[in-house]
């Protein structure tokens, strides 16, 4: 089969971006590991299909396939805004808010004057099952606390940073995200979970941004043990389905420095649905303002939470790179 593609990128986290809404394009598992694959195919973290309306008030669909595992997945928010750019530029719509469905959810791509785009993400979800994470017989850290004892890091840490932002007098509760106010009870099932990774314990927040995520805190990310930790914590058999592993170095309240191992794609330059988690998770640990600038180490977003169940803003670029056609 010949194949038309484009190559796009959103902060440099790449897709083969496949328009399948005026004919049916099946493809397995194969071929889309080997549209993936970087030696002997295109390329790309993820394969991204665009599909006629599947439900009235939506104007497309929206598939992610990983590159690295060919697997379907529920998110990609990088995606998402080079989704937006492709539609417009090639005039399948000339909507200024497109609504999209996922595997996952419906959400509205917002195409911006300077050609970024801004998406609603939907509300983040903290609640273990419903990324799902196993969380049995597991006590969440308290943070109340400090550091938990094994912790061979200390000045790493949700507990650690909670800590230090309380003795600064930067207390949780004069966060200023309102998290009581509109926040429901599945809101509140934020936690900081004691993960063993091959003998030790890392804290980690889960979040669910439609897809999972498990977002540690680190002091430094460019020395953060991305290479080792994060494929143990991708199959970490308490995740049943896999997770996104992310490491945040918070810079400041505004300000937060970012890198993820992705679930069936390793390590990328940037991930969209990881920013929004882990700039929830600093919010909702009353580390973060409501808006927050993501350094990835592919470019930059930004992340606004406004707590409970407000829905996540993520705003960032959305860059074709090339058109071609493939036989696969
Ligand atoms: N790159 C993405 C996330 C893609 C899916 C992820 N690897 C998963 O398996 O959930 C993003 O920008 O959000």
């Amino acid at each position: 089969m010949r194949l038309r593609f484009t190559k796009m990128h959103g902060a440099g986290n790449d897709f083969v971006v496949v328009d399948a809404t005026r004919a049916n394009v099946g493809l397995d598992r194969t071929q889309l590991r080997a549209l993936g694959d970087r030696r002997y195919g295109i390329g790309a973290d993820q394969i991204l299909l665009i599909e006629p309306s599947p439900a009235s008030g939506v104007d497309f669909g929206y598939r992610i396939f990983n590159g690295g595992s060919g697997d379907e997945v529920e998110q990609c928010g990088n995606g998402a805004r080079c989704v937006a750019r492709y539609v417009l530029d090639h005039g399948l719509t000339d909507r200024g808010v497109i609504r999209v469905q996922t595997m996952s959810s419906v959400i509205d791509l917002h195409a911006l004057p300077d050609g970024r785009v801004r998406v609603d993400m939907g509300a983040p979800s903290f609640e273990p099952a419903r990324l799902p994470f196993d969380a049995s017989g597991l006590l969440p850290v308290d943070v109340a606390s400090g550091p938990g004892a094994g912790l061979a890091d200390v000045r790493a840490g949700w507990s650690a940073a909670m800590a230090a932002a309380a003795a600064r007098g930067n207390r949780i509760a004069a966060s200023a995200v309102d998290f009581t106010a509109s926040a429901t009870p599945a809101d509140d099932a934020f936690a900081i979970w004691p993960l063993n990774v091959q003998g030790r314990i890392v804290e980690i927040a889960t979040v669910s941004m439609g897809n999972p995520h498990a977002v540690q805190v680190v002091a430094d990310v460019d020395t953060a043990p991305v290479a080792s930790q994060g494929p143990v914590i991708e199959a970490h058999a308490r995740f049943p389905r896999h997770v996104n592993a992310g490491f945040v170095q918070i810079v400041e309240r505004g300000r937060i420095r970012l890198r993820v191992y992705e679930r069936g794609a390793g390590e990328t330059l940037a991930c969209g649905t990881g920013a929004c988690a882990a700039a929830v998770a600093g919010m909702r640990a009353g580390l973060l303002d409501p808006r927050v600038d993501v350094e990835a180490r592919g470019g930059l977003l930004t992340i606004e939470w406004a707590g409970g169940n407000a829905p996540v803003w993520m705003t960032g670029d959305a860059t074709r790179v090339f058109d071609g056609e493939i036989d696969i």
